[in-house]
């Protein structure tokens, strides 16, 4: 059994029966082995169980149209999912024939051959999240919600495919209600653009961001679990607005607008991406807010790429992105967990005690720390880098995050799994452009303002601090336990307090109860003393120990 932090579901066991409150899908779940899939709680990874001679590989299954042009449909998904480092087997709906001019043929498979290809497929190969796509006929949905229930899987993913990007119709409203009432209740999110939102809302006009939250919420009203109203045609918007929606919280993700001819096939991508996101364990949120970004970025790279003579042109999934998902990079997203306990290097405190940085690092996780920073504020930078590498191979063993202060450069090179950068250093959002859409990005935030700017930006989490006088950081302003609470409350991603901490007072950061309030950061608690493995330890027991229920207020 290979474990994540967070695991919840044992893979051999995700055929689990849920009642149709916590499903929310008719027609299933009383049937106990039949419910089709187990449900990813919200924020939390999925269990995938593992022997270490055997490791699993993530498999998505996507059900769609083939674009002969290949910016689309299945070409799109198998690319999107080979970019993401997922393994993608297909079964074919359709065959169009399709160019950068649009759609210029529409051959439709027979059902017996897409039952027949999902029965390979699913009979035989463990597939993770099955994505759908262009599905032209009810009866093809209704096999595929069969095959489902036969060979249940942990995820769905429901692209509703109506009208190509070219404006041409890939499945008539005759199937709008099939989609309504068999398909969405099934699904644990669906993706709909504005014109497919509108469509399955009967025809709605959608013109704000608010109309997209009523629609996103229409829409949850219809079983999925999570929804996405893309709104990458809304008019009165300069960003590139979607608006998520898990059934409790609406979430705004904004991204720029890349001014790019070569769109065709974002829609497959995007969804492609989120269900690779969740074949390799990760929430729900997560998988879409990296999905997103993933789409932003390959935009940006391919805006040069010149193929065809049409209105509408491919982009490249794999382009100038190969190195962010090469072997060595951490499988697993960032979870909010990971920052329960920070070990943050001091290149003082570890010239003082004669040890090296990667002993040092060593030590902090041999103690329990969950995720490392090098804080190296002096020395040269190519010895820096040396360190630096060596401490990724050693965090990368033990699964641990290890992200580089300040040096984005650094970070880069070394290849680590992401930068922390504070008020007066590069942007965030300068920061994200440089590292990619996988990096992890912390920011240092003293007041809520701050912290609603970096989730805007694009970071990870927040370090919000000093709560306590420190001596690690010279003229740095106290903010309290109240600062602290003010910038958590405020905060749309996950915090991690620093500043002061110790054995003596960890308990009462904890004891806050705040909502997104995840850990605390040290450097002279565990960095300034003799043995590192050894205080690492007592404040991870400490910490264990504070453990409560968290507040809103
Ligand atoms: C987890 C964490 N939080 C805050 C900081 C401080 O970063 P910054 O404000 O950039 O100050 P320096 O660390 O660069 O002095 C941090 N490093 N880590
Ligand atoms: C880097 C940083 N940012 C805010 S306070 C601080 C120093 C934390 O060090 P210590 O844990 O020794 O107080
Ligand atoms: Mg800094």
């Amino acid at each position: 059994m290979f474990t994540f932090p967070n695991f919840l579901i044992d893979y051999p066991q995700i055929c689990t029966t849920f009642s149709s409150k916590q499903t929310g899908r008719q027609g299933f779940d009383q049937f106990g082995a039949l419910t089709l899939k187990a449900i990813m709680p919200e924020e939390k990874s999925l269990t995938i169980t593992n022997d270490s001679n055997n490791k699993k590989t993530p498999h998505v299954l996507t059900v769609a149209g083939s674009d002969s042009g290949a910016g689309a449909g299945i070409q799109a998904d198998l690319k999107a999912c080979a970019a993401r480092g997922v393994y993608c087997s297909t079964v074919i709906t359709a065959v169009t024939a399709q160019n950068t001019l649009g759609v210029q043929d529409v051959s439709i498979l027979s059902e017996e051959s897409v039952a027949a290809q999902l029965k390979s497929v699913l009979s035989d190969m463990r597939v993770d999240v099955v994505k759908t796509g262009m599905l032209p006929s009810i009866t093809m949905v209704k096999i595929l919600l069969d095959s489902l229930k036969q060979y249940p899987v942990q995820a769905l993913v429901v692209d509703p495919v109506m009208v190509s990007t070219s404006g041409d119709v890939l499945a008539g409203p005759s199937i709008l209600d099939t989609f309504r009432k068999d398909l969405l209740p099934m699904a644990d999110i669906v993706t709909p653009n504005l014109k497919e939102t509108s469509a399955l809302l009967g025809g709605i006009q959608l013109e704000t961001i608010s109309d997209m939250r009523s629609a996103a919420k229409s829409l949850h009203d219809m079983g999925p679990r999570n929804v996405l109203v893309k709104g990458g045609d809304l008019p009165s918007s300069s960003d590139a607005v979607d608006i998520f929606f898990n059934g409790k919280d609406f979430y705004e993700l904004r991204s720029s607008r890349i001014q790019t001819r070569n769109t065709h096939g974002t829609g497959c991508t995007l969804a492609s991406c989120i269900a690779a996101e969740l074949a390799k364990g990760s929430s729900m949120l997560s998988a879409v807010k990296v999905a997103k970004r993933y789409v932003e970025s390959v935009l940006e790279y391919s805006k040069s790429i010149n193929i065809g003579n049409g209105a509408q042109g491919p982009f490249d999934h794999g382009l100038k992105l190969k190195r962010s998902v090469c072997n060595s990079s951490r499988m697993q997203v960032f979870e909010p967990s990971d920052l329960f306990l920070y070990a943050v290097t001091d290149s003082k405190m570890n010239k003082k005690w004669g040890r090296s940085i990667t002993d040092a690092v060593k030590a902090a996780i041999e103690g329990g720390a969950t995720i490392v920073q090098l804080r190296e504020k002096e020395g040269e930078t190519g010895e820096f880098l040396e360190s630096a590498k060596a401490c990724v191979e050693i965090c990368r063993l033990h699964n641990i995050p290890l992200l580089i202060n300040d040096r984005v450069d650094i970070a880069l090179a070394c290849d680590a799994d992401g930068v922390h950068v504070g008020q007066s250093d590069m942007p965030v959002a300068t920061v994200r452009a440089l590292v990619g859409p996988d990096k992890i990005i912390g920011v240092s935030c003293k007041t809520p303002e701050q912290a609603l700017k970096a989730w805007g930006d694009g970071a990870d989490y927040i370090g919000s601090g000093g709560v306590f006088p420190t001596n690690t950081k010279a003229n740095n302003r106290t903010i309290g336990l109240d600062g602290l609470r003010d910038v958590c409350l405020a905060s749309k991603i996950p915090v991690v307090a620093i500043g002061g901490i110790n054995l003596g007072n960890a308990k009462e950061v904890m004891e806050l109860g705040v909502v997104n309030l995840e850990g605390v950061a040290v450097v002279s608690a565990v960095f300034d003393r003799e043995c590192v493995a050894e205080e690492t330890r007592k404040l991870h027991d400490l910490l264990k120990e504070s453990v409560v229920e968290k507040v809103m207020v």
